[in-house]
């Protein structure tokens, strides 16, 4: 088994500065623009900046509207739609709960505000959030997957079975990996075999080669998932093989499952940062995600294995993706390492995406990312959205209890703020979440 060595990684930041730490990992580190994804300018908060970061103002311009492939309105802002509607209706009730509905209202009556500047805002910030998010819950998988105590199998199923009572379409399972390598997952036969019957529910499990698919479909598993990455020494160290290597074995995959009519997703990890590599360039996940896309994969989660990214390089990540492969068919998949998922969950629904990979209980982190830390939580999630009026159909209250039954059993609390707050306040957590 190989263990990640990590000459520039995470654990190297406490002994960094804080423009080392900046210029390793943040969006100053200075993105690629997307008409020109090698080396050279750069596209840094909207500017377009020299390698030099001589950002030039003037060239402001030059991103309009019609610059951004991303502008997909999915939202109709004009009165009659019932969310605008709520927008400019709602009043200070509603703001001190945090809606995206307050200072429409209060603007309106200000002699500075006029009704088409707030128009123009709403429609800025919110016409590409989409109505319906579909949330992919990893927490059975990636959630539980770096546990070093092995959870008893038992515990494994009754969490899918909370889950699945929560409204959640697709729960990802468990790993037809190497118990080798991931001993914790171990068990994948059994809790699939226990839980691949749960209603209409998709439940896709990890397959990282023939192996893998083989003992997933025995088991009744009737949606696989590949996982590729965007940096060399992540795929080396996660799957012992490179990037190429590994989109051989996926081929493989993918072929048997069209025989089968298996669907099958496809991960990219690092898709802005690795601990080994650092920042890595929008170009390299355009090209595994579209190898993957090409190969058959239905979905592409695009994940943040270890939580660096900001909006100001998930931005310039997506719309390279965005340029190969349709944006319906793109996922992301945030790490809360540095607090982030949730400022990029809001900026990739702004760019029109629809589907959020996220873990209950904020449970999570890659045996083979020293240093990463959980997904980001389900119950923030759910919570920013019914908050955006977005749907998900799923219960924030049953989402908690699952929350609540998994952290009990690991022994530590919850690192969902949502669920923190709402034990706070109330136990009736249904209650609550709906005046939210
Ligand atoms: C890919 C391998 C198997 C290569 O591992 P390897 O050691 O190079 O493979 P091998 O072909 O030489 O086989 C070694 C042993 O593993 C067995 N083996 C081989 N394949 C399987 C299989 N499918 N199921 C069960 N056993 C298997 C095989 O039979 C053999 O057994 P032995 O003869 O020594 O007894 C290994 O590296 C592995 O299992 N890696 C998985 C690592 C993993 O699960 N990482 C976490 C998931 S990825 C992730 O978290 C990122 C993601 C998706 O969440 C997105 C994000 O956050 O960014």
């Amino acid at each position: 088994m190989s263990s990640l060595e990590e000459p520039l990684g995470l654990d190297k930041l406490p002994s960094m500065n804080t423009i080392e730490r900046i210029q390793r990992f943040s969006s100053g580190a200075c993105r690629p623009r997307v008409d020109n994804l090698g080396m050279g300018n750069c596209w840094i908060e909207g500017r377009i900046c020299s390698t030099s970061n001589n950002c030039n103002e003037d060239d402001d311009e030059e991103y309009t509207t019609e610059t951004f492939p991303w502008k997909r309105q999915t939202r109709d802002l004009s009165l009659d739609d019932s969310f605008s509607h709520k927008t400019v209706t709602k009043g200070r009730k509603s703001m001190k709960f945090g809606m995206i509905d307050d200072s429409f209202t209060d603007c309106q009556t200000s002699p500075k505000c006029h009704t088409k500047d707030l128009q123009g805002l709403a429609y800025k910030f919110l016409s590409g959030i989409p109505k319906f998010v579909k949330i992919v819950e990893v927490g059975p998988r990636d959630g539980l997957q770096n546990e070093k105590k092995i959870v008893p199998t038992a515990v494994k199923i009754e969490l899918i079975h909370r889950l699945a009572s929560t409204g959640l379409s697709v729960i990802e399972a468990t790993s037809f990996v190497s118990p080798k390598w991931v001993p914790q997952l171990a068990d994948a036969k059994e809790v699939m075999q226990a839980v691949h019957h749960l209603g209409s529910i998709r439940m896709p499990v990890l397959t990282p080669n023939l192996k893998g698919f083989e003992a997933a479909i025995a088991a009744g598993a009737r949606e696989v998932a590949v996982f590729a990455s965007a940096s060399e020494s992540f795929s080396k160290s996660n799957i012992n093989c490179s990037i190429d290597e590994s989109l051989t074995r996926y081929r493989a995959v993918t072929r048997a499952a069209k025989q089968l009519s298996i669907p099958v997703r496809g991960y990219v990890s690092c898709v802005v940062g690795c601990p080994v590599e650092g920042p890595i360039p929008p170009s390299k996940v355009a090209y595994v995600a579209k190898e993957l896309y090409d190969m058959g994969c239905f979905e592409i989660s695009l994940g943040d294995t270890i939580g660096v990214g900001t909006p100001g390089s998930v931005v310039p990540m997506l719309l390279t993706v965005m340029a190969v492969v349709p944006i319906e068919k793109l996922a992301v998949h945030f790490h809360d390492t540095y607090g982030q998922s949730l400022p990029n969950i809001l900026v990739s629904l702004q760019m029109g995406i629809s589907i959020v990979d996220s873990s209950v209980g904020g449970l999570g982190g890659c045996p083979y990312a020293k240093g990463a830390s959980g997904n980001v939580a389900t119950e923030d999630v759910v919570y920013m959205l019914n908050g955006l009026g977005v749907k998900t159909n799923v219960d924030l209250g049953k989402l908690m209890l699952a929350g609540e039954f998994i952290s009990n059993h690991l022994g530590r609390p919850s690192t969902s703020k949502t669920a923190i707050a709402l034990n706070r306040v109330s136990s009736d957590a249904s209650k609550i979440s709906s005046c939210y």
